[in-house]
């Protein structure tokens, strides 16, 4: 019971309803605004999904690890104007302490890797597929919450991390059977920019802001917001630069831009010659436009998207090596990315690559003819399983055509069948569903019997 003075308002309304009819105020059953349940049917597709998502990190030989879904706010307290902090799902607990939900997994992992310092062995190569949150109001009717795919390498500064987790995400997508005909995936460097803009005089400290500020372009025209671009210093001419750069289509004309003693033009190039390596070259497109909307990006920049146009971004992720710096730590190089469950599940329901999901799938279904012999079908159940044979057991007394139907919504291959007589005689009836088979197994050979037909 909540020990606010609201929490005691909203029980007495609550009680004064249930006394004015005398029924039980009838429970809200939806989830949560923005949330979502997810039935056995949901959790069959979300298993798939996440099982190609680790079976793809444990492929690039990445490890697991999680973080508390709360954190303290400050962990997400950045002045770059970003979305993602201003829509924290952040309060005040019993204990005064400003906390939030997560709204991305990056900080957490940062203040795990801090956490451990100098003992740390690099690189780190971590995955994990957290939920993570955001409070947005509902004008919209967007979801407040989405689980998303987090691969990270801490501690190598070369282009060859970037190589990798992009390799990660097209090992994904072929896996799913998304094409390079359906998905690109835009790289751009935020080098790029800056490079441009200290140029220009632009003081490196306005350098996140403008590029969160540059991000939004995708949504919204350059006069809305030119004057905040104007309140950071930038001065129409470079404002007009700016612009310019970020539609350069091509790395050639980015060497007339930046000089061909530009890193940020190297390390694109380089990255390139490895997508040719890898044979994904024909997935990447140099994007000048692309810088993504997190302020601690500092270099290569990447997002996927549907070539159709139609989603919003799949993933994204990019480099981020001055994200401990902010956090008042040694500067340790890390570059990462986020997918996110909900874009995806779009895209493969729209190209009918989402697999049928089989039923509950239990190998057999233990069926006693009547509750005296229960225990002899709890003991057989207990014995198939330790064989590693997943075994339905019927708990109620049910009849033999609902034991079947029963079997059959199962996909269970085989239904074991425990009578008095047979129990007297030391055996069971072991059916096979698919052939209509029906023989009679002595009690201790009923799993290696069940195992070998499995095998079969
Ligand atoms: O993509 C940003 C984001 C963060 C948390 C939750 C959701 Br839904 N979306």
């Amino acid at each position: 019971m909540s020990g606010t003075s609201q929490g005691r308002a909203s029980a007495a309304v609550a009680q004064s309803k249930e006394k004015s009819t005398g029924k039980k105020e009838k429970l809200d059953l939806k989830p949560p605004k923005g949330t979502r349940d997810f039935y056995p049917e949901d959790m069959r597709m979300r298993n798939w999904l996440f099982g190609h998502w680790k079976d793809v990190a444990r492929l690039h030989g990445f490890e697991e690890y999680d973080a508390p879904v709360l954190e303290s706010e400050e962990l997400y307290i950045r002045k770059a104007g970003e979305e993602v902090t201003q829509q924290l799902y952040n309060f005040e607990d019993k204990g005064e302490r400003r906390v939030s939900l997560r709204p991305e997994m990056t900080p957490s992992l940062a203040r795990m890797v801090m956490a451990r310092g100098k003992s740390l062995t690099l690189p780190v190569k971590w995955f994990s597929i957290p939920q993570c949150w955001r409070y947005e109001r509902m004008t919209r009717g967007r979801r407040r919450e989405h689980y998303q795919w987090n691969m990270d390498i801490w501690g190598v500064p070369g282009i060859e991390a970037e190589a990798e987790l992009l390799s990660a995400i097209v090992t994904f997508f072929k896996r799913v059977g998304i094409t390079s005909q359906d998905v690109g995936i835009k790289v751009n460097s935020r080098a790029v920019l800056s490079e441009v803009l200290t140029a220009m005089g632009v003081p490196a400290d306005k350098f996140a802001a403008t590029c969160v500020l540059v991000d939004k372009l995708e949504k919204v025209k350059l006069d809305d917001i030119r004057g905040e671009m104007q309140e950071l210093g930038l001065t129409d001419e470079i404002i007009t630069k700016l612009v310019a750069t970020l539609s350069i289509k091509d790395l050639d004309a980015l060497e007339q831009t930046l000089g061909n003693g530009s890193k940020a033009l190297a390390q694109l190039k380089q990255l390139m010659e490895y997508a040719e390596a890898y044979g994904f070259r024909d997935w990447l497109i140099f994007d000048a436009s692309v810088v993504r909307g997190l302020a601690y990006y500092t270099g290569v920049v990447f997002e996927g998207f549907d070539r159709k146009g139609e989603l919003r971004a799949i993933c994204g992720g990019g480099r981020y090596d001055e994200l401990l710096a902010t956090f008042g730590g040694e500067p340790l190089p890390a570059v990462g990315f986020g997918f996110g469950d909900a874009v995806i599940a779009e895209l493969l329901k729209d190209r009918n690559l989402l697999p049928n999901f089989d039923n509950n799938k239990v190998d057999v279904v233990v069926f006693p003819l009547s509750p005296s012999v229960y225990a002899s079908a709890a003991a057989v159940s207990g014995v198939v399983r330790s064989k590693s044979i997943s075994s339905d057991l019927v708990l109620e007394d049910k009849k033999m055509k609902w034991a079947f139907k029963h079997a059959e919504r199962l996909g269970a291959s085989h239904l074991v069948i425990i009578g008095e007589d047979e129990i007297a005689k030391g055996i069971v009836q072991v059916k096979n569903l698919a052939k209509g088979e029906q023989v009679e197994v002595e009690v201790s050979k009923v799993s290696d019997f069940i195992a070998e037909q499995l095998a079969s």
